[in-house]
């Protein structure tokens, strides 16, 4: 008798739909940056002119990475207020924080608010809030900073993924559908926000790896509203989330590696990360869509992080697609650099 009461609260708690994305919005911050440009710019600005080769060689990076345009917080003026920013591994962090923890919840705001326009629905209607961003260290975090900004209910269910690099977008994804699965008439609003501050710093010889995210890593947010069994009425399905899986591949130790400090950030690249990805991608593949009947990968369509043009190559020539099928990642490489978390959800 117990049990069945038990299981009877547990069915009506859960919803019966399968969960759906129901609104997109994107935002990027206002300093517009051409990627040819961005050489001159960044020795320029990080007092860094007289390193010739070094600059000659952030010049073929950029050219070859594909990208034609950014998006930062930062512009001239900010960064040369603070030349702790600009130096190689000076104490920064203070000034990044405090550059941060305004810019990440605005960017996050702008995005949110043009998703929930799109829904349709009041966003009082909003039950749980997901808050993604690599660079918000306070308490209260982002999260609750976005609930004051755009006003939502104080009951809101919030949870902060924080400094988790560019996986987190999808790992948001994969918290928002296991909500919406799992609480009826839930509609969680997921919001990656990122921005570069934490980790600029003028180059130095000796941080190849570094030179390297300063040419690929720009700024920008992403939001989405994601609920089962939507109001037809007003709200549109746009993409559902019907299965999720992830893992660590072999091999893969200190691959992808950040750390901060009093400097800020600093990146640590393995130089094969490409055949790291190549190498385990189809595998992986078999191992999360073989149990739902897929195993053609020209058939499906993707939204690959795009990481950098090197990594979206590989995959490519490992797994024989198409030219189109990496489109999605390609464009959004091109238009907007590699933007952590954000790239996904866009
Ligand atoms: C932050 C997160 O959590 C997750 C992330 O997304 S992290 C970012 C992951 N992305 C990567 O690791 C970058 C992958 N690499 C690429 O996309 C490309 O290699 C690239 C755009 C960097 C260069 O394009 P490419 O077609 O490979 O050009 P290529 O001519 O081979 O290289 C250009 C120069 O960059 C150098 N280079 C390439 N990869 C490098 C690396 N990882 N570290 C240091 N130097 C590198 C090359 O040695 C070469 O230098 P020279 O011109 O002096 O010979």
């Amino acid at each position: 008798m117990e049990m069945a009461y038990l299981e009877n609260m547990r069915e009506a708690q859960r919803a019966s739909g399968t969960p759906a994305v129901l609104a997109i919005g994107t935002a990027n911050p206002p300093n517009c940056f051409n990627q040819a440009d961005l050489p001159d710019w960044y020795f320029q600005v990080t007092n860094s002119g007289h390193m010739t080769q070094l600059k000659d060689k952030f010049k073929r990076i950029c050219e070859k990475s594909m990208i034609e345009k950014r998006y930062f917080s930062l512009n001239t003026e900010i960064v040369k207020e603070r030349p702790n920013i600009c130096a190689y591994m000076e104490p920064s962090l203070d000034a990044r924080i405090d550059l941060m923890n305004v810019e990440i919840p605005k960017l996050g705001e702008k995005a949110a608010s043009i998703a929930i326009k799109e829904w349709g629905r009041p966003k009082s209607e909003i039950t749980h809030l997901i808050f993604c961003t690599t660079s918000y260290l306070d308490i209260p975090g982002a999260d609750y900073r976005l609930v004051k900004l755009l006003g939502l209910n104080p009951f809101v269910k919030r949870f902060m993924l924080c400094y988790h690099g560019c996986f987190a977008g999808a790992a948001a994804l994969r918290l928002a559908k296991d909500l919406a699965e799992n609480n009826a008439g839930a509609r969680v609003l997921v919001v990656c926000s990122e921005v570069t501050i934490i980790g600029f710093r003028g180059p130095n010889e000796e941080n190849l790896d570094s030179l390297v995210g300063h040419a690929l890593f720009g700024e920008g947010a992403s939001a989405v509203i994601v609920g089962a069994n939507p109001k037809i009425s007003i709200e549109r399905p746009l993409f559902f989330l019907v299965s999720e899986s992830q893992t660590i591949l072999p091999n893969s130790d200190g691959a992808i590696a950040e750390i901060v400090r009093e400097f800020g950030m600093n990146i640590f690249l393995r130089k094969n990360v490409e055949k790291c990805i190549a190498d385990n991608i189809e595998e992986n593949l078999k191992q999360a869509f073989e149990p739902i009947g897929i195993s053609d990968w020209n058939s499906i369509f993707w939204i690959t992080h795009p990481g950098g043009i090197a990594i979206l190559r590989g995959i490519e020539a490992k797994l024989g697609l198409n030219d189109e099928k990496l489109g999605a990642s390609k464009h959004v490489l091109r238009e907007y650099g590699n933007m952590a978390s954000a790239s996904v959800d866009l």
